[in-house]
């Protein structure tokens, strides 16, 4: 019977940079068909790291070039930007994927606002990289000539990073249930969604942040009561002592096993701790909810069971 399936994609998913993601989306698009011809009802969420980094500096540029003309462009506008063209590539991978296909869907991506509350504690404590790697001479430079916070990215370089905090609702939530109910494929929370404080109003003001998408798609799974939250990434399963020789991979993990890992310092801050994190919460969430963690290529069989880490009471 077709599932309910709420999709994280990471990075692999997407690229790195204009024409990679271009490439990218077309194998993401197959991978997600597969899903839509087997049955499941799919609802697309992903990341955008390097592409909200990419953004901001640009606009940051524009500013400094001309700043009488130019104002400042704040980092939630930015994840905007990022959502309408990470959406606009995705959509239309999609959509050729399907017409190829003879399956007869609309797609639809929505620009997504997500709650965030301003005492979040992430607000001080900036943890969440965007954009390109750097060398250290130019991460140094960064902090010095604009004060940004900069972390050395699990030997993979240098990385500007911003607050990430917790996702608490999704504002376009009716919209997003009304549009998967009338049978479209929806792309929403982008980049972890567009980072919004409520007012004493209607207002939603932008937050400087960029939510990690891994928390927003557990709450999407939450809040359409998704039957699954798959969270799609560059491994095939999670693992104990990952990178050593005896390195363990995992089919299977209880939310109190998920824990007892976590506080042993098994799953690395900023990669494979979020994901596990969000999958333990949504199977926690309520009574036969699963979460699986596994290769984007791997996403059919995972879903039969047949590969990845599953996540279930
Ligand atoms: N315990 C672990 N088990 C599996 N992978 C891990 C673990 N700890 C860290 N990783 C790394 O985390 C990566 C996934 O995190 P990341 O690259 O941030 O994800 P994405 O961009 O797909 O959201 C994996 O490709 C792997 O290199
Ligand atoms: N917003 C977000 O989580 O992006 P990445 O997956 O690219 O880090």
């Amino acid at each position: 019977m077709g599932k309910r399936i709420v999709i994280a994609l990471g990075g692999n998913a997407l690229g790195e940079n204009l024409p990679e993601q271009m490439a990218a989306v077309r194998g993401t698009a197959r991978a997600i068909a597969d899903l839509i011809q087997a049955g499941h009802e799919v609802v697309v969420a992903h990341g955008n790291g390097p592409q909200v980094g990419m953004i901001q500096k640009a606009m940051a540029e524009l500013t400094r070039s001309d700043p009488e003309r130019y104002i400042p462009c704040p980092l939630s506008v930015c994840v905007a930007m990022s959502q309408g063209y990470i959406g606009y590539d995705l959509q239309n991978a999609l959509r050729e994927e399907l017409m190829d296909r003879g399956i007869d869907k609309g797609v639809a991506t929505v620009l997504t606002q997500v709650e965030v509350d301003p005492a979040d504690p992430a607000f001080q404590h900036p943890t969440k990289p965007i954009g390109a790697f750097m060398t250290r001479e130019e991460a140094d430079k960064l902090v010095a000539e604009r004060g940004y916070d900069v972390v050395e990215d699990a030997g993979r370089g240098w990385r500007r990073v911003v607050a990430s905090p917790k996702p608490v609702s999704i504002v376009e939530i009716k919209s997003i249930r009304d549009m998967v109910a009338a049978g479209l494929v929806v792309v929403a929370c982008g980049g972890g969604g567009i980072p919004v404080f409520k007012t004493d109003g209607h207002h939603l003001k932008g937050a400087a942040a960029v939510i990690d998408k891994d928390f927003a798609a557990c709450t999407l799974a939450r809040q359409l009561d998704a039957d699954c939250l798959i969270i799609l990434t560059a491994v095939e399963k999670v693992a104990i002592h990952f990178g050593k020789p005896n390195v363990e991979w995992l089919s299977y993990l209880t939310p109190a096993r998920a824990r007892a890992y976590m506080d042993d310092g098994e799953f690395a801050p900023g990669s494979m701790l979020p994901k596990v994190q969000a999958a333990v919460e949504f199977a926690e969430s309520a009574p036969g909810r699963t979460a699986l963690i596994t290769l984007l290529e791997k996403a059919g069989e995972g879903i039969e069971g047949r590969t990845g880490t599953l996540i279930r009471q």
